[in-house]
């Protein structure tokens, strides 16, 4: 073989490798975010790695830190800068649904997150002509599940402008825009008059706010007198053991790559949805036997992480992702880790489910 011919051999095979590793590989399992597509949400180029270090030295301090009154007001701004950076990486690599599920033996993960996003729509019984608030919305993938499912109309809250964008664009999309409708705000003050819903959902959501009550007060407030609320939240189990320092280190992994003011206790979630005047209808960690393990979809994806490294360092090396997208990558790295040990030691949940009811008559 001629060297020209050689070369061009090497040129052409060269370039079908990296169309194949960028294109398909690199594409997330719910098409529409690539690799080549990763933005930061709406924090512009040159401040993405800014960001990432004065999202991290906040919630790299200790817990009570972060819990002091005073620094409770910075928390839904650092979870929106969290949102920012990781949302274009979540989608690429996970899909439009934001959270976890039992895994589901024979079933593709897309069915096991479907089913566990149309069980919160069944406990709340969202029909027809329902009005649902799903608190803390992301990008929407439970929201159209659930308005397909369901037929009830969905409005989603969202702290974060970029994800407001996406979910309507994938609403569109997905022809649902008739049912579902987002809006930008803090689910702390939620911008919906009192007793306008018939039903609200919120999904590993919750956990971002400094104090449970709170949020669970607001949802309250605009629930009309006899509607459900089932919330999916993220706890540590009895197991846990604050003197253990394994335990303890896990559980500040999964706060910081997560945006977590801090986890709360399973035993408090309950105490927090009576003291603001619900009654309890339903509690169970769906996480349990015979659940199969939610983690396992974390672990099986390593080998899908390493190339994705490689992807976002060489987007990044020809200026094609902003600089800062590589940090935030490995944080999520770092995370999948705490999340997968949180799992398999059982002192972490994040599917505690808690069906809550505005009582008929106050
Ligand atoms: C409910 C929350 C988010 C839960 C999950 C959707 C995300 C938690 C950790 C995320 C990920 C970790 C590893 C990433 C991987 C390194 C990358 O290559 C592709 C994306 C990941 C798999 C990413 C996807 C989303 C998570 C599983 C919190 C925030 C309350
Ligand atoms: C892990 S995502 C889950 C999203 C969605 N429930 C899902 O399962 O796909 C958490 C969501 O809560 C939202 N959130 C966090 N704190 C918030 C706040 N104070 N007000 C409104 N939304 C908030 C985030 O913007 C994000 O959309």
């Amino acid at each position: 073989m001629e060297a020209s011919t050689a070369m061009w051999t090497v040129a052409v095979v060269g370039a079908a490798v990296v169309y194949w590793f960028v294109w398909v590989m690199g594409a997330a399992e719910v098409k529409g975010k690539r690799a080549v597509n990763l933005k930061m949400g709406s924090i512009t180029r040159d401040k993405v790695q800014d960001k990432y270090k004065q999202y991290w030295s906040f919630f790299l301090r200790n817990k009570e830190d972060i819990s002091a009154a005073s620094d409770d007001d910075k928390v839904p701004a650092f979870v929106d800068t969290f949102y920012n950076l990781v949302t274009d990486i979540y989608e690429w690599g996970w899909g439009q649904s934001f959270h976890f599920s039992p895994s589901l033996r024979g079933r593709s993960h897309r069915d096991a997150t479907r089913l566990h996003e149309e069980r919160a729509a069944d406990l709340i019984a969202a029909r027809p002509g329902h009005r649902v608030v799903d608190v803390g919305c992301g990008v929407g993938g439970p929201m159209r599940a659930i308005a397909a499912h369901s037929g009830a109309n969905v409005v989603g809250i969202t702290i974060n402008e970029y994800q407001v964008a996406r979910a309507r664009a994938h609403n569109r999309k997905a022809g649902l825009d008739g049912l579902c409708e987002v809006v930008c705000g803090n689910f702390l003050e939620m911008p919906f008059p009192d007793s306008s819903f018939d039903g609200a959902y919120a999904i590993e959501a919750t956990c971002h706010a400094p104090r449970l009550e709170d949020v669970y007060r607001e949802v309250f407030r605009v629930l009309k007198p006899g509607a459900l609320f089932v919330s999916y939240e993220w706890v540590t189990t009895p197991l846990y053991q604050a003197s253990n320092p394994r335990h303890v280190e896990t559980i500040r992994g999964i706060e910081r790559g997560n945006a977590l003011p801090g986890l709360r206790a399973q035993h408090d979630v309950a105490a927090v949805a009576r003291q603001v005047g619900f009654e309890v209808a339903d509690e169970l960690d769906l996480a349990l036997p015979p659940a199969e393990p939610w983690w396992i979809r974390l672990k099986m994806g390593r080998i899908a992480y390493w190339r994705n490294h490689l992807l976002v360092s060489l987007l990044t090396a020809l200026r094609i992702a902003p600089k800062g997208v590589v940090e935030v990558h490995e944080m999520l790295y770092e995370t999948a880790r705490h999340l997968s040990d949180g799992g398999e030691t059982g002192i972490f949940t994040p599917m505690h489910m808690i069906l809550c009811r505005k009582p008929a008559t106050n």
